[in-house]
């Protein structure tokens, strides 16, 4: 049986209190409201400065509840970070590690990620791991390899369906409004799901989101592809009404 689908909004660098409050409220009684209620887990991964003041109201709603990164140490010393434990300790349920941007413009390398993803399973969060090829790595026609290759490196042990979320965003699908085809999308999440395969436990079961420009008149294409458990969506789960379509579209 395909695991539950979890639709997750990245709400990256956006949102004051009012606006980040107004959004989950929104989505709270438009979930409320729905019958049939969606058949998929919801969360939302607001910026560190929001996450305490909305943990109560995502936890009424039933909302899972994100950071979008973690330090690897559980403490320390570290200007500007925050530990995995600080982020359950204010009611988060997951967190975001090695996505694009980080990777990217923090320099993040596939063992910094590890790191990240197995401090986020020691403070019982649950690890969303992002991976993705860039452009010239999908023309180079061994995106599937590479994306193989960033997950084996970047997992870390332990990993199971119930602590790992694998999130596939292609880099040049992310805030670009272009998607890979569904035939590319299928092709990619078989490949992740056969190297979890020995190396994670439940492998089956183990969500495989696929990210990057996901809205609501290409999610239920997007979401009915093999291997695809939901979606880690980033601009359009700012507009409360597209980030409810999306989530609607899991029936
Ligand atoms: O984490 C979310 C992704 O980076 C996708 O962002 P996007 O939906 O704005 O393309």
């Amino acid at each position: 049986m395909a695991p539950r689908p979890l639709i997750a909004g990245n709400w990256k660098m956006h949102m004051t209190l009012v606006e980040g409050a107004k959004l989950v409220d929104a989505l709270g009684m438009a979930l409320a409201e729905a019958t049939p209620k969606p058949a998929c887990d919801i969360a939302v991964c607001p910026p560190f400065t929001l996450l305490a003041p909305l943990s109560e109201a995502c936890q009424k709603y039933g909302f899972g509840l994100g950071g979008q990164d973690c330090h690897a140490e559980a403490k320390g010393a570290f200007t500007g970070d925050v530990a995995a434990g600080m982020l359950a300790d204010i009611g988060c349920t997951h967190v975001i590690v090695g996505h694009s941007e980080r990777r990217s413009l923090h320099e993040e390398s596939n063992a910094d990620v590890k790191a990240k993803a197995a401090a986020a399973l020691a403070a019982r969060l649950t690890a969303i791991l992002c991976v993705g090829e860039t452009e010239s790595e999908r023309d180079s026609g061994k995106a599937e390899e590479i994306v193989v290759a960033q997950l084996l490196a970047s997992l870390p042990d332990g990993a199971t369906a119930a602590n790992m979320v694998v999130a596939y965003e292609p880099v040049w699908a992310i805030g670009t409004g272009r998607t890979p085809t569904v035939a590319q999308v299928a092709a990619m999440h078989k490949a992740i799901r056969a190297a979890l395969d020995g190396k994670v436990g439940d492998p089956a079961g183990m969500r495989i989101l696929y990210g990057g420009s996901v809205k609501p008149g290409n999610a239920k294409e997007l979401l009915s592809v093999e291997n695809v458990d939901g979606a880690l969506v980033g601009g359009a789960s700012l507009v409360s009404a597209d980030f409810w379509a999306i989530c609607s579209t899991c029936a």
